[in-house]
């Protein structure tokens, strides 16, 4: 479980978040939605260590993480998985998994390799070099990259932004899978639509504030504030 309690954060003397709780369930998607610039990234960032705290409570794993170092937080077991910048593009497929795997031995890496390409499709790239595969894929290595290190709670920030239709089910297809294994998963996505009907809970955040908890078929009845913020005619 990932928690925020009272969450304001920002960045220097910036202040994007104001008094959020937030909570996201193990074995289950939850969704961050919101417009432009409402804070979802930042949340996701908050509870990474990248964006400033100024008050309030993250828990990880209902451990108190709120003053320790982003590596400290992924030894906890997150792992924040932004759009670009999420894997080392000069080294291969294979070379990225070594290094996220440096904790196990020969054997352990071989056998856990094998676990994970069971659910990340990225047998066939592992001696091609990062930076010649698509967003989308690396989106993929990033997963499994996080998935051998240990991770149990999963971030990702816009992960279907800038791919095609078809990729986009793929990393979503993923993302439930990654749920359904018993995973916490937190989905920040501009594409509203298509995260609330994976989701099981989510959040709207409107200019740093949440908006709206609870289902998304709660908030996709509230024609108020789907229509006006997502863009989603009501149902
Ligand atoms: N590194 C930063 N330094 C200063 N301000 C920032 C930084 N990153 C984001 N912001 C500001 O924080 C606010 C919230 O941005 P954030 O990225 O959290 O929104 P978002 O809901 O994820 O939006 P988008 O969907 O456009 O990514 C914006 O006003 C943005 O300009």
């Amino acid at each position: 479980m990932i928690a925020t309690k009272g969450l304001d954060a920002g960045y220097g003397k910036l202040q994007v978040l104001f008094d959020v709780n937030f909570k996201a369930e193990q074995g289950a998607i939850t969704a961050v939605v919101g417009p432009n610039g409402s804070g979802k990234s930042t949340l996701l960032k908050a509870i990474a260590g990248i964006a400033k705290i100024f008050r309030g409570v993250v828990e990880i794993g209902g451990v108190d993480a709120t003053r320790i170092a982003p590596h400290e937080r992924a030894r906890l077991g997150l792992a924040y998985l932004p759009q670009v910048k999420n894997v080392f593009q000069n080294l291969t497929v294979e070379e990225n998994l070594r290094m996220a795997a440096y904790h196990l031995d020969s054997r352990e890496y071989k056998e856990r390799l094998r676990e994970i390409l069971e659910v990340v499709p990225i047998g066939g790239l592992l001696h091609r070099r990062a930076l010649e595969l698509s967003g989308g894929w690396r989106q993929m290595v990033a997963v499994a990259m996080a998935l051998i290190r240990g991770a149990k709670y999963f971030m990702f920030d816009e992960p279907t932004a800038q791919l095609s239709p078809k990729f986009a089910e793929e990393v979503l297809n993923l993302v439930k899978k990654l749920a359904e294994m018993g995973y916490t998963v937190v989905l920040a996505e501009q594409n509203a639509k298509k995260a609330l009907e994976i989701a099981h809970s989510c959040y709207l955040l409107v200019s740093g504030k949440v908006a709206y908890e609870g289902p998304p078929s709660g908030l996709l009845a509230r024609a108020d504030l789907a229509e006006l913020y997502l863009g989603i005619k009501s149902i």
